[in-house]
């Protein structure tokens, strides 16, 4: 016999990695975080998590890196599902399918996206009307990049991180994306190394680049690419020397820049444009310098949900 569960549909939400355009760290917080400017551009590489009714609590990942991903409580999406059931009274547990095509502790915020993919889905399950603002505080609470999965497209972030403003930005950027082969960098590990580097060193309050903004409002791939900087690449590429020579291989073969990720590993190179993009990834590929390339537009939007599709 159907049960009332089986009945319900079930919900899947899309949302998509990010690159960090400018990562300024600034000194460790009382609280363990740094205060940050950055900004953030969300491109087109993207992780699905569909919502279904169930009897307990659970997720299955599949797709890119799946095995390295936790199961258990620790995953993020169930995380947010179950802090977004706490608050807002819904009773009904849910199984999570989360399939993944951003690479696992890459510094592209996979977790992150899951989780907000995770908050759209679950929020359309149970019919759960939440203020924005309300949504973002919650989203904060499960990872400081949250909040800017749910909006994407390109916005400084402010705070931990975890306070986001949209920015005007143009055009269309084009990028090449290196995951370094490995186990991924540990988000804490490289802050922690960043606070070793500058033991005894005054770090002063960072603030957002003039230079980034105007590049994104102006939509000029080379104006941006003389503006990517990230405070955590001396320390990720100590930490994983291999990230040093995939910048130098893919700047060699035409990126107009390439920087880390995030906190890394992966590295971000920027194409002129599509035919650019193409010719780059082709060449570190076939050159051997990476064993594997993702090539993604950017800016898209935030987490959503996707239609459901008409059966027939
Ligand atoms: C470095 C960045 C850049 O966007 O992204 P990733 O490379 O991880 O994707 C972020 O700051 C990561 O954000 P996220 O991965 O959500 O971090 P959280 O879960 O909030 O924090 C994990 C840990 O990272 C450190 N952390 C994070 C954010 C911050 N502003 N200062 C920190 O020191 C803290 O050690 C914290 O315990
Ligand atoms: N849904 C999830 N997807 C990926 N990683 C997750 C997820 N939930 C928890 N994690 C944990 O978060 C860590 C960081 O993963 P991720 O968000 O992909 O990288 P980063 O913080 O470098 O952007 C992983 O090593 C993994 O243990």
């Amino acid at each position: 016999m159907t049960s009332a569960l089986e009945l319900q549909p079930a919900v899947t939400a899309r949302a998509p990695a990010k690159v960090n355009l400018e990562l300024g760290v600034g000194p460790r917080r009382d609280d363990g975080y740094h205060d940050l400017a950055t900004v953030y551009q969300a491109v087109g590489l993207h992780d699905d998590v569909t919502a279904a009714p169930a009897d307990e609590w659970g997720c299955t990942v599949t797709g890119r890196d799946a095995g390295s991903v936790p199961t258990d409580e620790g995953n993020l999406a169930l995380v947010a599902a179950r802090l977004l059931a706490e608050r807002s009274g819904a009773r009904q547990p849910v199984h999570l399918s989360i399939h993944k095509q951003i690479p696992v502790a890459g510094g592209m915020a996979g977790g992150s996206a899951d989780a907000a993919a995770a908050l759209v889905a679950c929020q359309e399950l149970w019919s759960v009307a939440m203020e924005r603002d309300e949504l973002d505080r919650l989203a904060a609470e499960v990872g400081s990049d949250v909040p800017f999965l749910l909006h994407g497209g390109t916005a400084v972030g402010s705070g931990r991180g975890e306070l986001v403003t949209p920015v005007l930005a143009q055009g269309t950027y084009h990028w090449v994306f290196v995951p370094v082969p490995g186990e991924g960098l540990s988000t804490p590990e490289v802050y922690a190394a960043f606070d070793a580097r500058h033991e005894g060193r005054r770090v002063s309050e960072p603030t957002p680049g003039a230079e980034v903004m105007s590049a994104v409002r102006s939509g000029d791939p080379s104006a941006l690419a003389a503006a990517l900087s990230n405070d955590l690449q001396p320390d990720a590429v100590a930490l994983q020397p291999r990230i040093g020579e995939i910048i130098g291989a893919a700047l060699e073969f035409g990126a107009l820049a390439a920087i880390v990720s995030g906190s890394g590993p992966t590295v971000a190179a920027l194409a002129s444009g599509q035919e650019a993009a193409i010719d780059l990834a082709v060449s570190l590929t076939a050159s051997g310098a990476a064993e594997d390339v993702l090539r993604a537009t950017g800016p898209v939007h935030g987490a959503q949900v996707l239609p459901t599709p008409r059966l027939t």
